[in-house]
């Protein structure tokens, strides 16, 4: 071992016993059972479902005050107690308004903080107390260990603790730490969290999810083609940007840039108040419950239009420069019959309707309008100097990946591009080839070089991001077109169809799953493939466990414009100790309803995989940490003390 590795660590351990006491510490971590990890995906701006997900821990807490409690508590009350462990605040203001006279209320902080204490002791006995103490309420830590560690058998501390009791009641601490220890609870049942892509468009609060993601203890991410979107957007792609205020205007979002980031819209409104009109194909779908006045849905429309054929204009150049994506069939825009509104695709002739056409030159139709080009120099501009879009953009580079290993599982947001026999898709970028593990790494280079570098908004790296937004190699996207164009201007549904990659049939074969997961240098006998993006048609009777156990689709399907096509809001999974369950869950109605009826989205169970022995910390990725510090702090010893 490096001597100057040693001297450097010997600075932090600069006697025998420290040594000894971290290798007995961190030996010990390592031969505990390894921490619960949840994975969701698909999160589309949901921000009050994935929240009560986050809250409920996929169930996991209800199980654990189930457990506790089934002998002795009514349904009701387990609800009860449920709900003040997911919304605390909000459930202790509940109580109080129904509990008549201060005694009762007195009697019920007594209970519910020692019931509280009771799940909080339970749910962490995997872990160590060091780690409980990091979870506690910071200005209550001594008193609750004071509570938790009782350990006089002889009943003669009993007054002392009863005393602390009433102190925290009579000091009007009660709600606070009540509702710290709720959050205690909450933290304590999930270990870590994946979010397999996907947490931006078409629901209202991407940046709510964002914000309690940055607050989430332990978490990371695997992009999603919608997040690559805004991150593309963010790293000076134009093409990238027109996209997200389309969608935003598509599923009326535009609040979310004008209001939550702060881009001034206005330049484009009046553009778009300048050439458009009312148009059907581009009324924004509404949310349930957002009032809105028929101008701003006329106001939307306009927006819809201008932006939507920015962004056709847009695509045309980089499809020209970047033969090698292969998507000259998507210059759509130079195949229309502008004196007959028909366009020519794939040999087939289609009538165009609800055309908006009025910026387009038919002899130059990928030309922008000076003033569409300013338009869009001033909104990236805005864009990227966000200071929220900034924050978010940069979690999402820091804790993000296209892809993950991660104890022994493959995540990935879409798929791993492959041929109809099962080989990885080639791709051409320049004069070089790649496919499979190293094609995704290429990727991942690009985007990562185009994020640190804004200011170019036409080289490769910033095009390539659009690329995996939309193209057919992309292990995002996963199909062969975007019809975008088609379902604006076409009635024929034939024209709206997406050809899916071959890993999306493929997948159900548990060959080429194990083939997948040797090409990332995985052992297939444990390992899973986990993905996203695909919503789950539980109603046709499609399952997401596939391929023997060996893939599984955890399309969170939080997407409330795909529940009525999937039956169900989608699935999520837990890996713990004893190994991987997948849950899934039904649609949330409100916060309101889960506080008021005590209607937990039921959450149904399946057993995905079963661990013979009990998993533990040193067969974890962060196991694996752990035991390479052991072994450099036993060199430390041999080297300083000829141990
Ligand atoms: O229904 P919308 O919001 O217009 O989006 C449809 C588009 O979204 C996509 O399904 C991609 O989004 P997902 O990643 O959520 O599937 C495209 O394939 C399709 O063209
Ligand atoms: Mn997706």
């Amino acid at each position: 071992m490096d001597e100057q590795f040693l001297d450097l660590l010997a600075e932090k351990y600069d006697t025998e016993e420290k040594i000894i006491t971290e290798i007995i510490n961190l030996e010990a971590i390592s031969n505990l059972p390894k921490g619960t990890e949840h994975f969701v995906s698909d999160l589309h701006g949901e921000f009050q479902a994935f929240q009560h997900v986050l809250r409920n821990g996929s169930g996991t807490v209800k199980e654990k005050i189930k457990e506790l409690f089934r002998e002795v508590w009514t349904d009701q009350e387990i609800n009860d107690f449920a709900a003040l462990v997911y919304y605390p605040e909000e459930k202790i203001q509940l109580v109080i308004g129904e509990l008549s006279n201060k005694q009762a209320l007195n009697q019920w902080y007594r209970l519910t903080i020692e019931h509280m204490l009771k799940l909080i002791s339970y749910a962490s006995s995997k872990y160590t107390r060091s780690k409980l103490r990091k979870a506690l309420p910071e200005q209550y830590v001594y008193i609750v260990e004071e509570l938790l560690y009782k350990t006089d058998s002889t009943n003669n501390k009993d007054p002392y603790y009863e005393e602390i009791y009433r102190q925290i009641i009579s000091l009007g601490q009660a709600d606070n730490l009540i509702i710290g220890l709720a959050y205690t609870t909450q933290r304590l049942v999930v270990d870590h969290l994946h979010v397999v892509g996907d947490i931006y468009d078409r629901g209202p609060y991407p940046d709510k999810i964002m914000d309690t993601l940055i607050n989430y203890h332990s978490v990371d991410i695997q992009w999603g083609n919608h997040d690559v979107l805004w991150i593309g957007a963010y790293a000076g792609s134009l093409v990238c940007l027109a996209n997200i205020i389309r969608i935003c205007a598509r599923y009326d979002n535009l609040d979310i840039i004008e209001d939550v980031y702060g881009i001034n819209l206005r330049p484009l409104l009046n553009l778009a108040e300048k050439y458009y009109d009312d148009n059907p194909s581009f009324r924004p779908k509404l949310q349930a419950g957002h009032n809105v006045s028929e101008q701003e849905i006329l106001q939307i429309t306009k927006i819809h239009q201008a932006i939507a054929m920015i962004q056709f204009k847009l695509e045309s150049p980089i499809i020209k420069r970047r033969p090698y994506f292969n998507m000259s069939e998507r210059l759509l825009l130079e195949q229309i019959d502008y004196d007959n509104n028909e366009i020519n695709i794939c040999g087939k002739t289609y009538l165009l309707e609800n055309t908006c056409f009025a910026t387009v030159n038919p002899q130059k139709p990928e030309q922008l309008l000076e003033e569409e080009r300013q338009v869009m120099e001033k909104l990236l501009f805005s864009v990227q100097h966000s200071e929220k879009m900034a924050r978010h953009m940069n979690f999402l580079m820091k804790k993000g990946s296209l892809y993950l290993k991660y104890n022994g599982n493959l995540l990935i947001h879409g798929c791993i591009p492959l041929d109809e026999e099962g080989n990885m898709e080639e791709m051409q970028i320049e004069d070089k080839t790649y496919a499979g593990r190293q094609l995704l790494d290429v990727f991942e280079d690009y985007l990562r070089y185009a994020f640190a570098h804004p200011e170019e908004t036409e080289d490769l790296a910033t095009d390539m991001v659009w690329y995996i937004w939309t193209g057919e190699c992309s292990s995002l996207f996963g199909k062969r077109e975007m019809t975008t164009f088609e379902r604006y201007f076409i009635q024929d549904k034939e024209a709206h169809k997406e050809r899916k990659n071959p890993y999306y049939h493929l997948r159900e074969n548990e060959e080429i799953c194990r083939k997948i997961m040797q090409e990332f240098d995985m052992n297939p006998d444990h390992g899973h493939v986990i993905n996203g993006h695909t919503p789950v048609k539980e109603i046709s009777g499609e399952s997401p466990v596939k391929a023997n156990g060996k893939m599984i689709v955890i399309d969170g399907g939080f997407s409330k414009a795909y529940q009525s096509t999937t039956g169900i809001a989608g699935y999520t999974l837990l890996y713990n100790s004893f190994g991987m369950q997948l849950v899934a869950h039904k649609k949330f109605n409100s916060k309101e309803d889960v506080l008021c009826n005590g209607t937990d989205v039921l959450s149904l169970k399946r057993l995905v995989d079963k661990e013979l022995a009990r998993k533990l910390v040193r067969e974890t990725n962060v196991g694996e940490q752990l035991l390479q510090k052991i072994s450099n702090l036993k060199d430390l010893l041999d080297y300083r003390y000829m141990k």
